[in-house]
């Protein structure tokens, strides 16, 4: 039999550091199923290097690791284990690249504001790296996102903290009511292949040609505006909403995802909030290069550069908006960080349910928390927060002991909807018309636009819709439970799905299923309802639902989405098992430096091995590679019953100890199956010895926290100097070599 591979990535921040640890391990047990676990290396400084690579030096290029595992996507035979990883904002970015110049990477600059054919050269390239440039090219499937029934079970017997609702909080979600995306939706279905162009027509009528696109037959083809001016006035309105109601003022948007129109947005945000700063100061401001858009952040970095009085001054103004706005919620009280400071810190996926879970409150400048107004601008998945907050008002926090579940079939092969909208995403320039006009140049769509509005065109597939709904039948008939097509009567996009779904069901048994097709808001009341009896139910969702109630629901029920297993059947036949929902924890990194304590917790790559493993048993009838995902499965409950994942506290066991319980549990379970007596031979002498030496090998890890670590780099991390923080313990080294 061949080696068969799985491809693991090697991202960012603390799934990077996690992985020096648990890599040896896979590695080391996989091995004896004829399985390499071969490392690719997708991190953000990679990429930005590999982007550069002919620029720089040999002993200094990268591969493109992203660009091989896309690639491979095509392949059934892809098996991809993939990790979070950050998805820059320009602020991360800039970062990223300070680092590596330091490091002796002679990059350019990012160029804020190209003008040459060569800066235009290096925006393009960076913006290929900007935002969430990863998983819209290895997300080649449908997602199945779910939590397994032994993650459900330990959450029950472990809930972890849930803030108390009360029926006084003056908590909600606001949202535009007019001028917004969902307002302006316009949708078609394409009756043939062909290229349509988008166009700007301005007031003189001339016409400029914006983007060519090629569409399939079946593809839905949308386009939508937001107004620029209502969405100014509407943060206006909603400060002094909540200025008047004394409630403190927060925005949560996606920028890392939407990285071309939620930065604007955010920028919009950040030049209201702030009106009287930006109408004193914003030409200065333009000489030295603020871009709101990068936060009040860029306000502070940028003004590094003027004489200490000016300084202080623009600080004062920034100062003194306070006392005419409403409260800003903050992301960091203690260092003064607010939440319009940078782009990527408040992202709504998961700073909405993590204000949900808290009582509905966020953190105030006294470091204390307050009912909060969450404005999130366009209205079309906005409600559902404002649902949520208005069932636990009514009925209080849920209950992780009590409550069912929510799994999710998302639409998100080949880029579907807005969030593969970026290179049809513009910031309109002057009033005119955008348009799409088919081959024969018929309008299929208009919009009248405004200077500053911003104008955007999304596509879905026909062969991605058909997966995911013959996906949706398949999980309801799998886990015999009830599945909701979130599709919305309102929406001319929804109701263009909404034909196709109608129809695509007929191509399967449904019957004795109990599938039906709800608005977006009837949808989320009624998976409430039944979660709170303790019942659960798929939601069969779009992409950006799919993103939002994978951290939502998740996170109510389990206290984080890195505990859910996360499958993506790719539509050629590959598989790529991603590692829950959550994303690259930050403050995680940050502890490990200051006390060398990793409380990031890898259940979510224990998941997803174990499947990955699974499948390429099933795939290659491989019987030990099945045998080594049943017993991790096992392993996995076991460590959890035992209650071995990491602690949050330093000195206490970490990820590193947890990932020592895994290959100890591991190895029994593979000593005592019956199976496969070669395997479990091969096994039983690491389960005696790592039981043996139980005591000495926590001893050994135990014993490098507590004080700083050193891991030579923040984005472009030198592995082996992450190694040996990662790997601390002689005796638990020894140990695994031997196999
Ligand atoms: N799939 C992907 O690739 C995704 C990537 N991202 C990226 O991740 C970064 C951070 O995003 P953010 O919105 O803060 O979301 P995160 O999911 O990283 O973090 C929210 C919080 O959840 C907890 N958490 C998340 N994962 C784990 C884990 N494995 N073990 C223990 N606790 C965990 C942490 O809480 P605590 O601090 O209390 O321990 C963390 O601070 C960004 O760069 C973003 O772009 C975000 C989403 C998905
Ligand atoms: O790719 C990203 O930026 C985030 C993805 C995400 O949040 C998700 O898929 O749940
Ligand atoms: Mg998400």
């Amino acid at each position: 039999m061949s080696k068969q591979t799985i491809y693991y990535t090697l991202t960012d921040e603390a799934p990077a550091l996690a992985t020096s640890s648990l890599l040896p391990i896979f590695g080391a047990f996989a091995k004896e199923a004829d399985i390499e676990l071969k490392l690719t290396d997708i991190s953000l400084a990679s990429r930005v290097i590999s982007s550069f690579s002919d620029l720089l030096p040999a002993n200094q290029q990268a591969e493109d690791g992203l660009k091989f595992l896309g690639d491979l996507t095509a392949s059934p035979e892809a098996n991809i284990v993939k990790l979070p990883n950050i998805s820059a904002s320009l602020p991360q970015l800039n970062a990223v690249i300070k680092e590596l110049k330091a490091q002796g990477y002679d990059l350019p600059d990012y160029p804020e504001n190209a003008q040459t054919d060569a800066e235009k050269d290096i925006l393009a390239r960076y913006s290929k790296v900007l935002g969430s440039a990863v998983n819209p090219v290895l997300r080649q499937g449908n997602s199945d996102r779910r939590a397994p029934a032994a993650v459900k079970g330990f959450a029950r017997k472990n809930p972890h903290s849930m803030g108390k609702w009360k029926k006084t909080s003056v908590s909600h979600a606001d949202y535009m009511r007019d001028g917004d995306f969902y307002s302006s939706e316009q949708s078609v279905t394409m009756g043939a292949a062909q290229t349509v162009n988008i166009e700007f027509v301005k007031k003189d009528g001339s016409v400029e040609l914006k983007k060519s696109l090629p569409l399939l037959k079946g593809e839905i083809l949308d386009s939508m505006n937001i107004s620029c001016a209502k969405l100014r006035a509407f943060f206006e309105a909603t400060l002094q909403e909540a200025k008047e109601d004394n409630i403190m003022w927060s925005v949560h948007l996606k920028a890392t995802m939407m990285k071309v129109s939620h930065p604007i947005v955010f920028g919009h945000a950040v030049t209201v909030f702030y009106k009287d700063v930006f109408a004193k100061y914003g030409e200065l401001f333009k000489e030295i290069g603020v871009n709101p858009n990068n936060g009040l952040g860029s306000v502070y970095d940028k003004i590094k550069t003027l004489p200490e009085a000016k300084q202080a001054e623009i600080k004062q103004a920034i100062e003194d908006v306070y006392n005419t706005r409403p409260e800003l919620a903050m992301v960091d009280s203690d260092k003064g960080i607010t939440n319009l400071h940078v782009p990527s810190d408040v992202i709504v996926d998961a700073s909405m349910p993590a204000m949900i879970r808290g009582s509905g409150k966020m953190w105030g400048r006294d470091g204390k928390a307050h009912d909060a107004k969450a404005v999130i601008p366009d209205s079309t998945y906005a409600r559902i927060y404002q649902e949520t907050i208005n069932f636990c008002k009514t009925n209080g926090a849920f209950d992780p002991v009590t409550m069912g579940t929510v799994p999710n079939v998302g639409l998100m092969a080949q880029k579907a909807e807005e969030y593969g909208s970026h290179d049809k995403t513009f910031e309109i320039a002057e009033a005119g018309t955008m348009r799409i006009l088919d081959a024969q140049g018929n309008v299929l769509m208009q919009h009248a636009v405004e200077k500053g509005d911003i104008w955007r065109a999304c596509q879905t597939k026909d062969a991605p819709i058909r997966d995911w709904v013959k996906l949706g039948v398949t999980r309801a008939r799998q886990s015999d439970t009830p599945a909701i097509f979130w599709l919305e009567e309102e929406r001319a996009h929804d109701n263009e799905l909404r034909k196709k779904v109608t129809t695509y069901l007929k191509d399967h048994d449904t019957s004795g299923l109990d599938i039906r097709l709800m608005t977006y808001n009837e949808a989320i009341r009624f998976s409430m309802e039944r979660i709170i009896r303790g019942e659960d139910t798929i939601s069969v969702t779009g992409n950006i639902l799919r993103d939002y109630l994978t951290d939502l629901f998740p996170i109510l029920e389990l206290g984080t989405s890195a505990k859910m297993l996360s499958i993506v059947p790719m539509l050629e036949g590959g598989g790529m098992y991603e590692t829950g929902a959550g994303g690259s924890a930050p403050k995680h990194v940050q502890q490990l430096m200051e006390e060398n304590h990793l409380r990031w917790d890898s259940l979510g790559e224990f998941l997803a091995v174990a499947v990955s493993f699974e499948e390429l048993g099933i795939k290659h009838n491989n019987e030990k590679a099945k045998i080594l995902a049943k017993c991790l499965d096992k392993a996995t409950g076991k460590l959890l019953d035992t209650n071995k994942s990491p602690s949050r506290k330093a000195g206490e066991l970490d990820n590193r100890g947890s990932h020592f319980y895994l290959a100890m549990y591991w190895s029994q379970e593979l000593a005592a199956q019956t199976e496969n007596a070669e395997l479990a031979a091969k096994f039983a002498p690491l389960a005696k010895v790592l039981a043996a030496k139980e005591d000495t090998i926590v001893a050994e890890l135990a014993a490098v926290q507590g004080k700083p670590a050193n891991l030579s780099g923040y984005y472009n991390i030198d592995l082996d100097a992450v190694e040996k923080v990662m790997r601390p313990s002689a005796t638990f080294n020894q140990a695994l070599a031997t196999l």
